[in-house]
């Protein structure tokens, strides 16, 4: 292994009303940093007894934190925002340690934590309620927004702790307490994370971190009577498992789920900003995000060009560990992913994809670490068209008209993220109307979420919820009517 960064072993126990406990029979399982194969550190694996403890203290804080005054509530995330602040480089640094993703993309995602922390506090403030008109003298109607309780929010490793804040701040600024299970990947990060919620004072049970086995965790809470929402973030794969268990209990489950992301390139396009809102949106984070291009969907009279312009920028990035200064492309998160991405590529070759560049791993760095990847000659149908691959490959598909390219874009289970290049504003608007997916994109790449604004997907990406913004309260309350005959 090539990069000897040393580093203390670190411990991730579990948190469960306000203490950190160790797993009863000593259970812990390794976090590997990707990129040097080293040891970041140990973490505890909640048995099933303390999944259900950790609920039913979250159960009991609830009855006092519902009725905490949302200012109140507001001011312990104001104060977890300072403090993340505080801790940014180090927390920044272990995630980079534990799944590879560059350290500005690490710095960045705490930034996301923070500004998410201060925009649910705000938020609070508008937890407004509705006054209807009533049907009968002497009468008035009124809705209020009211938390259901437990919430169980499990996410994957890929944004360790941005989805986490997303769905945690959003839960506990409504009235929720919450119990979080993290991917195991990326446990000591959210060990952190809760570190910083310890400090900032909330009351013992409202926010409980369970990490360990998916299967146990993941399946008691989501089986679990006294958890009233489970929010996933993670792969159509495991959010259908999900919805199957959770339907015994009737609980309201937001599953936030994989994409096939396409960017659609029209001959009237600027290729050079079309070449680099590929580059990035491909191969950021090594191509495993969920809003990750996959596709790009390209006329055919400019595809030679832009091809050209996005291989140069391809093969001008510097891949390496992601703690070492300038470099633009970590590792993939383990090997698993790494034989995906291989399986995937020989795939392609097979199905009569043509490599452009890349389809290697890059061996000489020891770690998790493949190039970034450019197949061409991919046909709308081919499994790298149509699989989310979650790691740095890039189909390119040709097409003779704006109306083949929707219907390319549009022709996959997924729904995540479309982006169209066009200086047309005939084929822009068209594109926001006719993309099947929850984010549209017009002369951006796929991948560029901002702050309150609704994020998630259509078809098989998700199940109609949306978060990051106001609309999250639609998974984290529901609405009571109340009549007053005056
Ligand atoms: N739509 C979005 O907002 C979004 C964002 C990021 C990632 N993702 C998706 O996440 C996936 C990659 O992340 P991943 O590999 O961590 O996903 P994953 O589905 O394997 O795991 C997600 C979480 O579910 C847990 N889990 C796994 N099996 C479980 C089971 N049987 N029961 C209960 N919990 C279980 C895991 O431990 C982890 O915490 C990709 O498909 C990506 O597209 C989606």
């Amino acid at each position: 292994m090539s990069s000897h960064i040393k580093t203390e072993i670190l411990q991730g126990d579990l948190y469960i009303n306000g203490k950190w406990v160790s797993a009863p029979d000593q259970s812990y399982f390794e976090s590997l940093n990707p990129a040097t194969g080293e040891l970041v550190g140990i973490c505890a694996a909640a048995t099933t007894e303390q999944v259900n403890e950790a609920v039913a203290y979250a159960n009991e804080a609830y009855s006092q934190w519902k009725n905490t005054p949302i200012p109140e509530r507001a001011a312990y995330l104001t104060k977890a925002a300072q403090l993340f602040e505080i801790r940014k480089e180090e927390l920044a640094r272990v995630m980079t340690m534990e799944m590879g993703k560059v350290l500005p993309e690490s710095l960045g995602e705490v930034g996301v934590v923070i500004a998410t922390a201060q925009y649910m506090a705000g938020e609070g403030r508008r937890l407004f309620g509705e006054t209807v008109p009533a049907g009968f003298p002497d009468r008035n109607v009124r809705m209020v927004r009211e938390p259901l309780g437990v919430v169980a929010c499990i996410t994957p490793w890929n944004f360790p702790v941005a989805l986490g804040s997303y769905k945690i701040f959003s839960a506990l600024i409504a009235g929720n307490t919450v119990v979080w299970k993290p991917a195991s990947e990326v446990a000591l990060s959210a060990k952190i994370f809760v570190e910083v919620l310890d400090e900032a004072g909330f009351p013992p049970g409202v926010v409980n971190l369970l990490t360990g086995s998916g299967r146990t965790v993941g399946q008691t809470l989501t089986e679990h009577l006294d958890v009233k929402v489970i929010s996933f973030t993670g792969s159509t794969e495991v959010g259908q498992k999900l919805a199957e268990m959770s339907s015994k209990t009737l609980k309201r489950i937001s599953l936030e789920l994989g994409g096939k992301n396409a960017v659609i390139v029209l001959k009237d396009a600027d290729l050079d900003k079309a070449a680099d809102g590929i580059v990035k949106s491909a191969f950021t984070t090594t191509g495993q995000r969920c809003t990750a291009a996959s596709r790009v969907i390209v006329e055919r009279p400019v595809k030679d060009l832009l091809v050209q312009k996005v291989v140069d920028l391809t093969k001008s990035m510097k891949i390496g560990n992601g703690l070492e200064e300038g470099k633009q492309l970590g590792p993939l998160v383990n090997e698993d992913q790494l034989h995906t991405v291989e399986k995937y590529v020989k795939k392609a070759t097979e199905e009569g994809g043509k490599i452009a560049t890349g389809g290697q791993r890059v061996k000489e760095l020891g770690g998790y670490y493949y190039e970034p990847t450019i197949i061409e000659n991919v046909k709308p149908n081919d499994t790298i068209a149509q699989e989310e691959i979650f790691g740095p490959v890039l189909a390119i598909i040709e097409v003779d008209s704006y109306e083949a390219a929707m219907e390319v874009n549009n022709g996959t289970i997924y729904g995540l993220s479309t982006s169209i290049y066009t200086e047309s504003l005939h084929y822009a608007n068209r594109a926001a109307k006719e993309a099947v997916s929850g984010l549209v994109y017009i002369n951006n790449g796929t991948s560029n979420a901002e702050m309150g604004v609704a994020f998630g997907g259509m078809k098989m990406s998700g199940n109609g919820h949306r978060e990051v913004s106001h609309h999250a309260f639609d998974i984290m309350t529901e609405w009571k009517s109340i009549y007053t005959n005056y």
